[in-house]
């Protein structure tokens, strides 16, 4: 029935979108009202795609008969006033399929977990809410056991997928709680902190989309092997306007992928750069030491540095920044000529019409302005690190506090590629050096406002103010002015995603960090001048920190921003790692950090990690228990993580060797068969883990600790550990 109901809907959008596209417009005015509808049914269509697999999963049965079914997305009889036939996982009304139990049944006397194929259903589970007739063999706490083991026990795909069948109570606390605020999720591996922080923007652009829309979602992850492996979890959930990216890629334009030395990123993470960056804008504010000649008209003025001081201090006392400063220094610069070409000419006889006519010569000619730039350049970001990275003169007069060793940390070529820790310094730097083109911006966003003025009219006399029932999906829940005005602009048919992407100074209506650790104080700062509302979901864990200039303390990382006013919520259950490969991971754990407590495991396998000691060269015993292991997980994926430096000539032999591998560099994680490094397979999870040389990625760097128990927490079913290298003790003990 509720396939029936979404293909009559689909149906529906199908013929309205060929009516619109059909249509011959006559005017401007009709064209825009086409495209508009023609939007809003594609944008539907999507939706009824995306949730075609497991559209409902879920049936409450309460006291007195009556049920309700829980699904992807809400579907309502038109003709029967309105009855949900299907109650979106998100609505207020489903909350009791994920936190009802036994001792709260919250009015449901049975939950039921309905498992399909396609269309056909394929198992059911139910539980019975019931003290006095329930199983008392049940697990405690675990609301739909089998349906949740049943999702555990899948094979992996390379692709991360949904939860909503199977969220659990504490998880469905985090995902609802409210949008404003900062709200840490702390926990340990497997807990399903990127499962939760998914859901949490599905829910949340649910709740609140009339807030969220305009300014949209950022979901930032550690690195694009992560954001593709999470890729498809949100359209699944039919949201796609969210923006997800790297720290690489929050600056428009540069796609940061280069790669420097530990220290070097170190240094660039840490706030002192905030320091440098200053001193560096400051340094290209010249003042010659002594006279400079000026040729004009086939005359030599002359600009002493007295003049050009007091010029750079007329403009830096106006506290704007270097960019937005520079015409106040050109207009005293040009004064200060002007009045020397006056003086040649007799001034008496000059007016000031002939005074404006000599500035303006003046501020046209070459040599003017070259000079000009030679005392006060107008910069971009990247013009400003360029330079600076590439002359030791520079990164000095920038670093005068800073030992020579660390001065060295910042010199490379200039054709060199930009890397992740360069972005926040290139966004620090726009800050400082303001619009270096204030013109054209200020006209773009006059433009932008007139445009979206415009579309807000068009919404309003089209009437589709959403004031109906909140859980029926609106014209306006899926199109918003900013949205529409985008699409008729044909230079920027953006959604609010991509318009994001595009603006460097957007802000976004929420934020949400996975892999929250990894942020160094720089990145923070980025991040928290994309979100002045601090309405935010930072998810990680402090003992999975491996950059050098991550955080191992949530609060030392949040305080500058907003001191003790944030919350915390932890999650404690693993669902990925079995307690056998958890049991040594916890050994770990307790050296990291005694604090820390080991999430608990959902499930045990039965299969206990093995460790092996090789002789011979370890590249060809890798291959051979890959290609063993590979078969042994049948349909599903295996990993094999060993130092960065061994990635690529490791990866390649197993490539060429193995069936269904893939190549190392740019992994594909569709292959069954991966070769990874710890950082690479961060958030990731694969059916069986082979860790090669734990001694070398121990020794790799300086939070090598945390880097091991990364690695050895990927594994939802197998683990294996192979080594040339002596064992790092605490793994010598567990053997
Ligand atoms: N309620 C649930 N139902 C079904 N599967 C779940 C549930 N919660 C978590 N999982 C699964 O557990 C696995 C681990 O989840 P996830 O990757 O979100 O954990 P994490 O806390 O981000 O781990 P890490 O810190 O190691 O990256 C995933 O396969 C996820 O789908």
């Amino acid at each position: 029935m509720l396939y029936a109901k979404l293909d009559e809907l689909r149906e529906q959008a199908t013929t309205g979108l060929s009516k619109v596209l059909g249509e011959n417009s006559s005017n401007h005015q009709h064209q825009r009202e086409r495209d508009i509808s023609a939007s809003i049914y594609s944008d539907r269509i999507a939706q009824f795609s995306a949730v075609e697999n497991g559209l409902c999963f879920g049936r409450l049965d309460f006291q007195h008969e009556e049920h309700q079914y829980i699904g992807r997305l809400g579907l309502f009889d038109e003709q029967g006033d309105y009855e949900p036939l299907l109650m979106d996982w998100r609505a207020p009304a489903a909350r009791p399929f994920y936190l009802a139990t036994a001792a709260a049944p919250d009015g449901v006397r049975r939950r039921r977990h309905i498992r399909t194929r396609r269309r056909t259903v394929t198992a059911i589970d139910d539980e019975v809410l019931d003290l006095d007739i329930a199983d008392p063999e049940r697990r405690d706490g675990l609301a739909g056991e089998s349906a949740l083991l049943a999702a555990l026990n899948a094979s992996r795909t390379g692709q991360m997928s949904d939860i909503v069948a199977t969220i659990q109570g504490e998880q469905d606390r985090i995902i609802r709680s409210g949008l404003t605020g900062v709200l840490v999720v702390q926990g340990g591996p497997g807990t399903g902190k990127t499962a939760v922080a998914l859901h949490r923007a599905a829910y949340l652009l649910y709740t609140y989309r009339e807030q969220l829309a305009k300014r949209g979602v950022l979901v930032l992850g550690p690195n694009p092997t992560f954001l593709r492996y999470i890729g498809q979890v949100l359209p699944s959930l039919g949201e796609t306007d969210v923006l997800l990216s790297t720290i690489g890629d929050l600056y428009p334009g540069i796609t940061a992928r280069g790669k420097e030395s530990v220290e070097t990123t170190t240094l660039k993470g840490s706030t002192r750069m905030v320091e440098v960056l200053a001193a560096a804008v400051a340094d290209r504010e010249r003042v010659p030491s002594t006279a400079i000649e000026v040729s004009f008209d086939r005359e030599t003025l002359l600009l002493d540095p007295q003049t050009c001081a007091q010029a750079r201090e007329k403009a830096r006392s106006s506290q704007r920044t270097h960019n937005e400063a520079r015409p106040i220094f050109v207009r005293e610069i040009v004064n200060a000529l002007a009045d020397q070409v006056a003086a040649r000419l007799g001034a008496e006889l000059l007016d000031e019409a002939d005074l404006t006519d000599i500035r303006r010569e003046l501020s046209e000619s070459d040599t003017v302005q070259a000079t000009l730039t030679w005392l006060w350049p107008l910069l971009s970001p990247e013009q400003l690190l360029t330079d600076l990275f590439r002359a030791p003169a520079r990164i000095a007069a920038a670093m005068r506090d800073f030992p020579v060793e660390q001065r060295d940390l910042l010199l490379r070529e200039p054709t060199a590629p930009w890397t992740p820790a360069d972005v926040p310094l290139l966004d620090e730097a726009a800050e400082l050096l303001g619009e270096h083109d204030p013109e054209a911006r200020e006209r773009e966003q006059r433009q932008q406002r007139q445009a979206i003025d415009y579309a807000q009219g068009v919404l309003d006399i089209m009437d589709l103010a959403d004031d109906a029932d909140p859980d029926i999906l609106m014209a306006t829940d899926l199109l918003d002015a900013y949205r529409l005005a985008e699409r008729h602009e044909r230079s920027a048919p953006h959604t609010t995603a991509e318009r994001a992407a595009a603006d460097r100074t957007w802000t976004f209506g929420h934020v949400i960090v996975d892999e929250a650790q990894e942020l160094s104080a720089m990145a923070w700062r980025l991040l928290m001048r994309r979100c002045p509302s601090r309405s935010m979901t930072l998810v990680g864990d402090v003992a999975q920190t491996g950059g050098a200039a991550g955080s191992t303390s949530w609060s030392s990382a949040l305080e500058p921003y907003v001191g003790d006013r944030w919350r915390k919520v932890e999650l404690t259950v693993n669902y990925r790692t079995p307690s056998e490969i958890m049991a040594v991971a916890a050994r770990l754990l307790a050296e990291i950090n005694p604090e820390l407590a080991a999430p608990r495991s959902v499930r045990d396998t039965g299969v206990a990690p093995w460790q092996e000691r090789i002789d011979g060269p370890l590249a060809d015993r890798l291959v051979e228990c890959a290609a063993k292991e590979a078969v042994r997980i049948g349909e599903g994926t295996l990993a094999v993580i060993v130092p960065t430096e061994q990635v690529h000539a490791i990866g390649n032999r197993i490539a060429s060797a193995v069936p269904e591998a893939a190549a190392s560099a740019d992994p594909d994680l569709t292959a069954r068969v991966v070769t990874l490094s710890v950082e690479q397979s961060k958030g990731l999870e694969f059916d069986s883990v082979l860790v090669a040389e734990p001694q070398l990625i121990l020794a790799e760097s300086p939070r090598g600790l945390n880097d091991l128990y990364v690695a050895l927490t990927r594994a939802t079913q197998r683990l294996g550990v192979l080594h040339t290298e002596p064992l790092p003790p605490v793994l010598a003990e567990a053997r």
